[in-house]
């Protein structure tokens, strides 16, 4: 999520490190004497993360409240405040039969109606997309805010056995105009040793002048009343914000493309030990890619698929793709007609192979999606063209030996940066999830001053650490979902 865009400004503050330096020394034993202000940042950094993992009030935190005064998510079978970790994982409520579900949609009030949103027509795409577009998520200070393509949505909306009615609108009555949106799609995922059909959620958006009037607890109920009705009872979602309760965080990175634009849409800034022409050099491309990949064509689907099974086995919360799923995630957003500066016409997803030369068996596979953002109020430069790393996979094996896994995900993020600088994005944005944080900052990723939690709904788990918290003792222990 975009609360994430920017590079790095929010650090823990120097009179925060130099207050707890002196308690530490005032200890007085030996390992307290050879504390440094770095040792002491670097922990404050770590206790950040691991008190919002427990839904403690983080150090500067935002949007920590107590759970009584969450009136919605205290009604909702979410993990609550405080809880500590569960004797076992499970659901939190039993499933009722289709019967026992609430059929008719909730009230709204008396001037909203329901409406279920046909993304296959055009029409209704374009207003989710205006929708989105205009109120969706911004940074912390509106500078930018995402700017979800009608073809992302068309192809993020319409994975394989996707239900038309979890697509689900809010619309003025006298009107129609659309002012509301939440939608799902189905994903079967294993948390640690369980594996089952759940619901992802995302796009929850509000007009803005319909905010703090609890339409989005309608949103949440009603796509959950329908969720049910399919018989699944159990979601993943993801947001900058913190609500009951997070079960992993992680947090944004970000690696400069197109530097001097950046700098000039204040995305980064030029710290006052270097200039922008250093900046620009150091962030330089080669142009040649260093491994011999090639596009992900139709053939690849099932060693791709294979490859992704057997390498995700090594995170703790993943996705489950069977071959039409591995297709659409992969294949189905490449755009149509020519290539023209490294993109098709429409291109969402941008997927690539290696594969051995003997064999011809698929060894590596990485993809990233394009997600702009709306650079709110800058005329020269409108658009932020950012890449994300979506999935990816390698045989390259870490039991084997850690040195060469490491140096090998870092070839392969090096061939995926220069495939994106290539299709001219400006910036390629990662999270701290999978092994991310085994090659973010030798590939030069600054980290950003946004955290992404993570939720599960109906469904009990001990927190995943997210990767930065744990560094590279349990590499390959965490998150393995990738949220669009
Ligand atoms: C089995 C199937 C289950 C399916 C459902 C699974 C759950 C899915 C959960 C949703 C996953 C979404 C994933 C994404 O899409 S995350 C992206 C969310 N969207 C944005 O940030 C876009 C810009 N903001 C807006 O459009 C509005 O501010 C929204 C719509 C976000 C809130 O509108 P508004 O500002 O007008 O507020 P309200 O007065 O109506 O309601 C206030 C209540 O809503 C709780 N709130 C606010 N924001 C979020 C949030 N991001 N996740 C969960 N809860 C949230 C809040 O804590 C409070 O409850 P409580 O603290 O009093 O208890």
């Amino acid at each position: 999520m975009l609360s994430a865009l920017k590079g790095s400004k929010e650090e823990i503050p120097d009179e925060l490190v130099s207050q707890v330096l002196g308690e530490v020394r005032a200890r007085g034993d030996e390992e307290a004497q050879n504390a440094n202000a770095a040792e002491i940042r670097q922990a404050l950094e770590t206790m950040k993360i691991m008190d919002v993992v427990r839904g403690k009030a983080g150090l500067g935190g935002h949007n920590l409240k107590d759970m009584g005064e969450h009136k919605f998510w205290s009604t909702q079978p979410v993990p609550q405040l405080g809880e500590g970790p569960p004797i076992d994982d499970g659901y939190i409520e039993p499933p009722v039969p289709r019967d026992q579900v609430q059929q008719e949609g909730y009230t709204l009030p008396k001037d909203f109606e329901w409406s279920t949103i046909d993304i296959n027509d055009p029409n209704q795409l374009k207003e989710v997309y205006d929708l989105l577009s205009l109120h969706y998520v911004e940074d912390h200070d509106a500078s930018f805010r995402f700017q979800y393509t009608a073809d992302f949505l068309r192809w993020a909306l319409a994975p394989p056995g996707y239900f038309k009615e979890w697509h689900v609108g809010v619309r003025v009555k006298s009107n129609k105009k659309l002012v509301g949106f939440i939608a799902g799609v189905p994903l079967t995922i294993r948390v640690r040793k369980n594996v089952f059909v759940s619901c992802e959620i995302n796009y929850l958006c509000v007009h803005k002048k319909l905010r703090s009037k609890r339409l989005a607890p309608m949103l949440i109920k009603e796509v959950t009343r329908r969720v049910h009705l399919e018989g699944i009872f159990q979601a993943i979602y993801t947001a900058g914000t913190v609500v009951p309760t997070p079960v992993s965080v992680c947090r944004y990175n970000h690696r400069p493309l197109n530097t001097s634009k950046l700098v000039s849409i204040r995305f980064s800034f030029v710290p006052r030990t270097t200039t922008l022409a250093r900046m620009i050099r150091t962030n330089k491309l080669p142009d040649a890619l260093t491994l011999p990949i090639r596009e992900m064509e139709e053939r690849d689907v099932e060693g791709v698929a294979n490859l992704f099974a057997q390498y995700m086995t090594r995170f703790d919360m993943i996705p489950h793709f069977n071959l039409d799923e591995v297709k659409h995630q992969f294949l189905s957003g490449r755009g149509t007609g020519d290539v023209v500066h490294g993109r098709r016409e429409g291109q969402v997803t941008w997927t690539y192979v290696a594969e051995d030369p003997e064999t011809h068996k698929i060894t590596d596979f990485f993809s990233f999606y394009s997600l702009p953002s709306t650079v709110i109020g800058n005329t020269e430069y409108p658009v932020l063209e950012a890449a994300y790393l979506y999935y990816y996979a390698s045989s390259a094996s870490w039991e084997k030996s850690k040195e060469e896994y490491k140096q090998h995900l870092k070839v392969l993020m090096g061939d995926a940066l220069i495939v994106a600088d290539k299709a001219r994005f400006d910036v390629f944005n990662a999270l701290t999830l999978m092994d991310n944080v085994e090659f973010l900052s030798d590939l030069k990723f600054g980290k950003g001053d946004g955290y992404l939690n993570f939720y599960l709904y109906n469904w009990r788990t001990a927190a995943l650490a997210g990767m930065e918290a744990i560094g590279d003792r349990e590499a390959g222990r965490g998150v393995g979902v990738v949220m669009l």
